[in-house]
């Protein structure tokens, strides 16, 4: 492993080149003239040539103006007190003021103990600055660094859009020397480790430096893109004959069916895939990325119909990742593009009693109510209420060959007939096809496949990747009051 570079050397690994421009002001220190504190500050000061455990300033990144701020573990363990506080806060106001981007690069043992309750409150201080920042729709991206403890972790360092974390970094609650100190025995080891918060979706990826540099430039080329003035491309063309219920099913069974992951490799620019639901959960069935169709800025929510079926059905933490992705594309302003691809949620006793149907309800709701654009596609199968759950969009998008159906035409058969045998027939009696859905006003327009996306993937996704592009824009050059207005008439009036 390289080694870990220090705040300074981070950030200009991470920024272009000779664009730092520090933001500091000579820290008023709390300690008592002559204490002990003021000494060890003084040595901190003599040893690391920091004058405090946090810095904070701006840059460019890829060209674009950023606010940073870093801790330096060196300085007192990038503990934070008051003067670190205001510190921070006056970066983070500044950059919330100047309408900036902020990068958090936290390093730090939490709390400074020579400051007591003081400091330990000061967390509040920061999450109110942070929070507002946020609320002005500014993105906040979080690269967390070797150690992460306390109030730090259980703050700001908590509370990014985007969370990428330094490889065997130790990011934990309560510190393990604190751990073993306190009851004896030690913590066990591979719980507190940028890795295993990755496996628990706590964090979106774990990279290095100057990973983070490129991650950071793809997240704020989508975070950051403008919403208004984009030219609309030309209308998409229309899909030609409808194909046959049941043969649209076949189709959009194929294992070599283009699904979202393709979609976003073949048809979008600057993926950033994020993981998880950021409290202990992840879903690899669903998939949730930031992405750029043409120049129509996404959060993307998709259900991955490979890894659902190679064993990760959707269940209620897949439909908790998905209503991240709401939060996300709401508080940033950004179009949301749902994709639906699912064969059912997941039956089984963990999702029955993990809040299955109360999840499909929550997610339901968050979707159909989002003040952000919303977009959905149909892209292939959609049964039941896993698909039910992200379909209800400012604009519905279908493949030729997706569909949608209460549940899998061989349920609805099993219900009516106590035999699998009719679902070619169900099928084609309960509407589920592109052409029926359009007809019946669940579909807006549908995608042409020519004659099947199996055999054209490249040339599929590009297309649906254009329909989207049209969609976005043509969403983000309407009001909202007006786009929330048409979407909750549109569910209103549905079969009326
Ligand atoms: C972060 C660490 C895992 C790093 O371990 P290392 O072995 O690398 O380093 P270390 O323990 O030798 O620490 C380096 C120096 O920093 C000091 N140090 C560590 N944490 C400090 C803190 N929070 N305030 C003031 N000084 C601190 C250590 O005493 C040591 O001083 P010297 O070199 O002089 O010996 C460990 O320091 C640790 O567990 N710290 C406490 C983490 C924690 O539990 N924080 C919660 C605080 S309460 C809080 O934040 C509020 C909340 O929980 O909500």
């Amino acid at each position: 492993m390289t080694s870990r570079p220090d705040a300074r050397a981070l950030i200009v690994r991470v920024l272009d080149a000779h664009s730092w421009k520090p933001w500091d002001e000579p820290p008023l220190d709390r300690a008592a003239p002559g204490s002990q504190y003021a000494e060890e500050l003084a040595a901190a000061r003599a040893a690391t040539g920091y004058d405090e455990a946090v810095i904070t300033g701006e840059g460019t990144l890829d060209g674009r103006r950023v606010a940073v701020v870093a801790c330096e573990f060196s300085f007192l363990a990038g503990s934070i007190g008051v003067a670190a506080t205001e510190r921070l806060v006056r970066a983070v106001e500044r950059a919330t003021a100047e309408g900036l981007p902020l990068l958090a690069a936290p390093a730090s043992g939490g709390t400074r103990m020579q400051e007591g309750a003081l400091a330990f409150a000061q967390m509040v201080k920061i999450t109110v600055a942070v929070t507002r920042h946020r609320d002005a729709g500014l993105p906040y991206v979080v690269y967390l660094r070797h150690p992460t403890t306390g109030g730090v972790f259980a703050s700001w360092g908590s509370l990014g859009h985007v969370t990428a974390a330094e490889p065997g970094a130790l990011i934990g609650f309560l510190g393990p020397r604190v751990y073993e100190s306190l009851y004896g025995y030690p913590f066990p080891e591979d719980v507190q480790v940028a890795e295993n918060l990755y496996a628990h979706g706590l964090v979106d990826a774990v990279v290095s430096a100057e990973d983070a540099r490129e991650i950071a430039i793809r997240a704020l080329a989508v975070l950051c893109a403008p919403r208004r003035g984009l030219v609309r491309g030309p209308e998409p063309e229309d899909a030609g004959e409808p194909a046959e219920a049941w043969e649209a099913i076949m189709r959009s069974r194929r294992d070599d069916r283009p699904g979202v992951r393709s979609l976003l490799k073949l048809g979008a620019d600057d993926v950033t895939p994020l993981n998880g639901t950021g409290t202990g959960e992840h879903e690899p069935g669903l998939m949730l990325a930031l992405a750029r169709f043409g120049a129509a800025p996404a959060v993307v929510l998709g259900q991955d119909r490979r890894r659902q079926r190679a064993g990760a059905p959707l269940g209620p933490a897949g439909l908790r990742v998905a209503r991240r992705g709401m939060r996300l594309a709401s508080e940033l302003g950004l179009p949301l593009v749902t994709v639906i691809d699912t064969a059912g949620a997941a039956l089984s006793k963990a999702a029955e009693e993990g809040g299955l149907a109360a999840e499909i309800a929550r997610s339901l709701a968050d979707l159909v109510m989002l003040d952000a654009p919303t977009v959905c596609l149909l892209l292939g199968e959609g049964a039941g209420g896993a698909a039910l759950a992200l379909l209800p969009a400012d604009r519905v998008v279908c493949a030729q060959h997706g569909w949608l159906s209460p549940l899998p035409p061989e349920g609805a058969s099993a219900i009516l007939y106590r035999t699998v045998d009719f679902a070619p027939e169900i099928a084609r009696s309960q509407g589920v096809r592109a052409a029926d859905l359009l007809r019946d006003g669940i579909v807006d327009r549908i995608v042409p496949e020519r004659p099947d996306a199996a055999y054209e993937p490249e040339a599929f996704c590009r297309r649906v990747a254009r329909t989207l592009e049209y969609e976005i824009i043509g969403l983000l050059d309407t009001p909202a009051p007006e786009r929330l207005a048409a979407r909750l008439e549109r569910y209103r009036s549905l079969g009326s």
